[in-house]
């Protein structure tokens, strides 16, 4: 029912990143960010029942209710709560949990409370390369429909499907007490509003990008396809889905339980789930044939498109093109890279080992200005790494680097993949492999961007939002030289969570639909980083090396993973 009166109507947006939870109050009416709140998850910052050697990146629901119950309490105290109408939940993906058949996260119940296979399988968990291996075998030997087909046509070890299946081949335990899987945003919807598991509304954009779902066979993949995959998941299968609901829609209203808890009350109504970077890219202000790039630890690249213009294309080598997953009514496509802030990230960590490692034995500092000095050291690095690497001189040195630290998502998933360097010297110093690392994080970017015009999808211009668009002009002029093009940088610290929250105006009836609610609350542009002409050719020269440089790669590491593939094929 439309909420046409003129009286106060706010709304909240919560976006859970891989490290911490954003919620942000907003004026359904006009856009205006009231108030915002982050909360770092307390567990994940200690990678408690994580193994990066291993690729394994588990976090538990405590994590994501701790968040949720500090951030919007703080945002709900600036104005009344029966004047907030609306909230809605966007998350990483795909991050599936099992649930009992209360949904309550297995994590939470007695005996899983420490058990990481319980716990939600984040999105960069890489556990699960060998089951997304057979999954794209299968769905080409099997002698039936192919169900990657609108995943790009190539399932991902990052996905819904590969992850379930190595949890229960993995745990006997937790695949016997699962009565169903969720995604966290569907997770946290369904706590919101204590809704019934057996009629809760899922999220089409996490369904159709990561579980193979689509309306064509119905919804989610067959059972004999399924149990074809695992023959353990042939009553899971049963018990999970079959409809699907864009993030427009209602889930429900907030429970009397969450209510008291948030500081809320059951007026609010909870909005289906989604994707931070489908949410992201709402509030970015997409369009048709706009490429929204979300850049945090990983990137995200949302395109819209009319279904109607797109017709039966099916584009390869991206995470999926689905109906209503950004814009209900416009086909959503999706690409990105699986390490983008990370991989900088990732580059201090390892500078950062003598202050975590050697620092402690010393005798000349106290252990609190050890730990102060850690504390700077950590908030600085990257900062000051900017600053020198932005000082290179290009044409004295020819580092090079991949950006495949955690695999490479797109185009064409191969999550088997690892990143490289090469061209090193003994004048090689840490500014001139940062400024590598910076720019392979954008050759990666460009890789995506001709992939989508090679298939046919033109991307007319590049809207950048997200931690590092906001904390970086050096990686955003990068990017702007590398791709020659213009890079428009949205004005929300928090656009995730503000698209969010133009999702719960509209499941509230504050707005008509999403490109209303979008015009209306969004808060436009700050910047654009414009192409400086006298880098453009010498990126693309080395843009051209990066690709030399990841087919050898890809070839080498091919070559190694060849046998587990021809393993597969003598198993089926
Ligand atoms: N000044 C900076 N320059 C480049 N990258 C940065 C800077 N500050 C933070 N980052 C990166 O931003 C990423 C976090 O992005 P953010 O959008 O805040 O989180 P999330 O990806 O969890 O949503 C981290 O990978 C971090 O390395
Ligand atoms: O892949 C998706 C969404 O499809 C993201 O949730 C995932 O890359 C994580 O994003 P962040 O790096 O946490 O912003």
């Amino acid at each position: 029912m439309q909420n046409t009166d003129s009286t106060a109507a706010y709304v909240i947006g919560v976006d859970y990143g891989t490290d911490s939870v954003r919620s942000l109050l907003v004026n359904a009416r006009t856009g205006e960010e009231v108030a915002q709140a982050v909360h770092y998850y307390t567990r994940w910052k200690t990678l408690q029942y994580c193994n990066p050697i291993h690729n394994q990146f588990r976090q538990h629901p405590l994590d994501y209710i701790e968040g949720l119950e500090i951030t919007v309490r703080k945002v709900a105290q600036s104005v009344p709560a029966e004047q907030i109408v609306g909230l809605a939940v966007d998350t990483t993906g795909s991050t599936p949990g099992p649930v009992n058949e209360h949904g309550v996260a297995l994590a939470l119940t007695p005996g899983f409370e420490d058990n990481p296979n319980a716990m939600f399988v984040l999105w960069k968990d890489h556990t699960a390369l060998e089951e997304a291996a057979e999954v794209n075998l299968k769905a080409r030997t099997w002698g039936g429909e192919d169900f990657t087909k609108f995943e790009g046509g190539i399932y991902s070890s990052e996905w819904f499907w590969a992850k379930i299946m190595h949890i229960v081949r993995e745990d006997e335990t937790v695949a016997k007490a699962a009565h169903s899987w969720m995604e966290h945003c569907d997770w946290m919807t369904l706590l919101l509003t204590g809704s019934d598991l057996a009629h809760f509304k899922r999220s089409r954009c996490a369904a159709g990008h990561k579980a193979m779902w689509h309306e064509s066979w119905g919804g989610l993949p067959i059972e004999e396809f399924i149990v074809h995959l695992e023959p353990k998941l042939a009553e899971l299968r049963g018990r999970l889905f079959q409809e699907t609901y864009t993030a427009d829609e209602a889930a429900g209203n907030l429970s009397e339980e969450w209510g008291q808890r948030l500081g809320l009350t059951t007026n609010t109504v909870v909005a289906v789930g989604s994707f931070d970077a489908h949410a992201g890219a709402v509030a970015g202000e997409i369009e048709a044939y706009s490429m929204v790039k979300v850049m945090g630890t990983s990137t995200c690249d949302i395109v819209v498109a009319p279904s109607e213009e797109v017709g039966g294309k099916l584009v390869q080598g991206i995470c999926g093109q689905v109906d209503g997953s950004v814009i209900p009514g416009m086909l959503g496509l999706e690409a990105g890279q699986s390490a983008f802030g990370d991989l900088l990230a990732w580059f201090r960590q390892m500078l950062e080992w003598p202050l975590n490692n050697v620092l402690s034995s010393s005798s000349v500092i106290t252990p609190e200005q050890q730990a102060a000095l850690r504390e700077e050291m950590s908030n600085k690095l990257i900062v000051e790494l900017t600053k020198a690497a932005a000082q290179v001189n290009p044409a004295e040195s020819a580092v090079l680097a991949l950006d495949w630290v955690n695999g490479r998502r797109t185009p064409d998933a191969n999550q088997g993949l690892k990143g490289a360097i090469m061209n090193l010297t003994m004048g090689t110093s840490a500014p001139q492999i940062f400024r590598a690392l910076v720019e392979a994080i954008c050759y990666g970017s460009k890789q995506i961007v001709e992939r989508f015009e090679q298939e046919g999808i033109p991307i007319k211009q590049v809207i950048g939002i997200g931690g590092v668009a906001k904390k970086s002009a050096f990686v955003m002029q990068t990017l702007a030289d590398v791709l020659n093009r213009p890079i428009k940088i949205a004005v929300s610290e928090q656009a995730p969570a503000l698209g969010a929250a133009m999702y719960a105006a509209v499941a509230a009836g504050v707005h008509p639909d999403v490109l209303t609610a979008q015009k209306a609350m969004g808060s436009g542009f700050a910047e654009t980083y414009e192409p400086n002409p006298a880098s453009v050719a010498d990126y693309q020269a080395r843009y051209e090396q990066y690709q030399a440089f990841g087919r050898f790669v890809e070839d080498v590491t091919l070559r190694e993973g060849e046998v587990a593939e021809t393993t597969l094929v003598d198993e089926v």
